[in-house]
């Protein structure tokens, strides 16, 4: 069996008037994370360990911010798309561990509830989903509730 890491990052900005869509669910919150999609930091930083684990580039080269299309998009429906990419290359996902970077509100109570929606979207555990959160100890852009950040690690196996 060949087996391959792929690691992502990602950032967005949180601002009022915005919703704070999180691991595919909306968590209820006086910001909301700007994008031109609905801005899922943690989706779209396991799309791109997904994309880098079978070296597809990145989420912006398979779906550009420039496209009118994806305005508002549901990043769910990137993410199927994404899981579909990658089982057209022959890859079925390992597990995943990803950490969300966010100063408030805390999320901890919603995690079940994000890997129930993750694991249903990609069509894999919720075993094999680990979902983790820190603040930075109000510390940086996290810590001054300016942005919210997520890393994630997947593991593709063939
Ligand atoms: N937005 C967040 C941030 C953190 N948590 C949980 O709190 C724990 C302590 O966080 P520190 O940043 O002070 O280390 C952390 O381990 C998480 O369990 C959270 O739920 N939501
Ligand atoms: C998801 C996409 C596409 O709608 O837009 P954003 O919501 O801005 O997210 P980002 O992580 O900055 O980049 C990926 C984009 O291509």
């Amino acid at each position: 069996m060949k087996w391959r890491v792929g690691m992502g990052f990602d950032v967005h900005q949180l601002a009022s008037g915005f919703k704070l869509w999180l691991g595919g669910i909306h968590v209820p919150f006086e910001k909301g994370s700007v994008g031109h999609s609905d801005g899922d930091v943690l989706i779209h930083a396991i799309c791109d360990a997904l994309f880098g684990a079978a070296n597809l580039r990145d989420i912006g080269f398979h779906f550009p911010d420039t496209d009118p299309a994806l305005k508002g998009v549901d990043s769910k429906v990137l993410l199927q798309k994404t899981m579909h990419i990658i089982r057209n290359s022959g890859y079925e996902v390992g597990n995943i561990d990803s950490t969300i970077c966010l100063q408030q509100p805390k999320i901890n109570p919603f995690i079940p509830k994000m890997q129930e929606v993750l694991s249903s979207v990609m069509q894999i555990s919720i075993e094999d989903i680990s979902i983790k959160a820190t603040t930075t100890e109000k510390m940086g852009f996290v810590g001054r509730g300016e942005g919210v950040s997520a890393y994630a690690v997947v593991m593709l196996y063939k």
